[in-house]
């Protein structure tokens, strides 16, 4: 089994980029830009990485990302999880990055997203791999900052396909986003926002309803709800669920405990995404193993992952036919076999 997960076509629908900041790498940026950090060795800094909630994770996130300074740092950045990507057979990747994260320390957003492109672009040549671009606003900070953000994503219309909305969820629920997430909608951006992942079932609700969302990012919470479950079945609104963040963030206690199969059998459209790999221990295969170990599941029932973030893309509806036609034929030969 652990081989039909492995060679398993893959599309990640929720991955941060800041996220995928290996020790090592941070280590190699804090030497060439001279940043001083809080770690002794690269197994220090995993060391660090003991969390109890969302917010003990993001205190050490955000402190993480001040090694990113120049174009060629978003570009190693972006290039190293890409290579990962080709490893794990993720064939397409819909990215977030966080410009506030950067943007507030006095880095250009041109700088970001240049470094971020160009590593896409060559992926897309030299490994095949396919990627878009989704621009997160953090809702800790104020409706102003974001509608700046927005403001400086206009030229790149082009290269961002949606915004999103993450950071610490208690405390900023979506309403407080509404608006410019209208305007986002006006300007003909996607939406997706983090939703129910430690905030209350309500926030989905409100995700869908404020701020338009086409996806919605993990969204576990959802089972507080049954009514809301029931509608995101009949509807197919996308959860873009993260196992390993979520037992490393204490969402759950233990994957046995993880309502991700409830949720795939009850016909939801469920994905399996890795969020922050380099802090919650895993990357694409990881955390469709983590599952697969966790419950027992049918060759076609964890091709069903793939067939509904298929579905949940960015793609074009050519390229959807393409990837899923591929994905059956994987299945339907893996299953001859055994
Ligand atoms: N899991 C997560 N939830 C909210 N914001 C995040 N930013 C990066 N990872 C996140
Ligand atoms: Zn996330």
């Amino acid at each position: 089994m652990r081989e039909f997960v492995e060679r398993l076509p893959k599309v990640e629908l929720h991955l941060h980029i800041e996220g995928t900041l290996e020790p090592e790498l941070m280590f190699e940026l804090a030497k060439r830009n001279q940043v001083a950090i809080p770690f002794s060795s690269p197994e220090a800094v995993r060391q660090a990485y003991q969390f109890t909630n969302l917010q003990s994770f993001l205190d050490i996130y955000y402190q993480g990302a001040n090694v990113l300074l120049h174009e060629q740092d978003f570009f190693d950045l972006t290039w190293h999880y890409l290579l990962r990507c080709q490893v794990d057979r993720v064939v397409h990747t819909e990215i977030f990055f966080d410009p506030q994260t950067h943007t507030q320390r006095g880095v250009a957003f041109d700088t970001v997203i240049r470094g971020i492109n160009r590593a896409l672009k060559q992926a897309e040549e030299q490994l095949g791999i396919s990627s878009v671009l989704i621009m997160c606003f953090l809702r800790h900070l104020d409706e102003a900052s974001a509608f700046a953000t927005l403001q400086q994503a206009l030229p790149y219309r082009g290269e961002i396909i949606g915004v999103g909305l993450d950071s610490s969820e208690l405390g900023h629920p979506p309403e407080k986003f509404a608006n410019v997430f209208a305007k986002a909608l006006e300007l003909g951006f996607k939406t997706v926002a983090h939703a129910g992942e430690e905030g209350p079932a309500s926030n989905i609700h409100d995700a869908i309803n404020l701020l338009g969302v086409t996806r919605v990012d993990h969204g576990v919470r959802c089972v507080d709800d049954a009514q809301l479950v029931q509608m995101l079945a009949q509807t197919q609104m996308p959860l873009t669920v993260c196992p390993l963040s979520n037992i490393k963030l204490k969402v759950f206690k233990q994957m046995s405990e993880h309502n991700i199969v409830e949720l795939l059998n009850h016909g939801l459209c469920v994905t399996i995404n890795s969020d922050d790999p380099a802090y919650f221990g895993g990357y694409m295969n990881d955390n469709f193993w983590s599952v697969v170990e966790a419950f027992p599941l049918t060759k076609a029932q964890i091709a069903q992952f793939t067939f509904n973030a298929i579905a949940a893309s960015f793609i074009d509806a050519d390229t959807k036919a393409r990837l899923a036609e591929q994905v059956e034929g994987y299945l339907a030969i893996s299953q001859s076999i055994n």
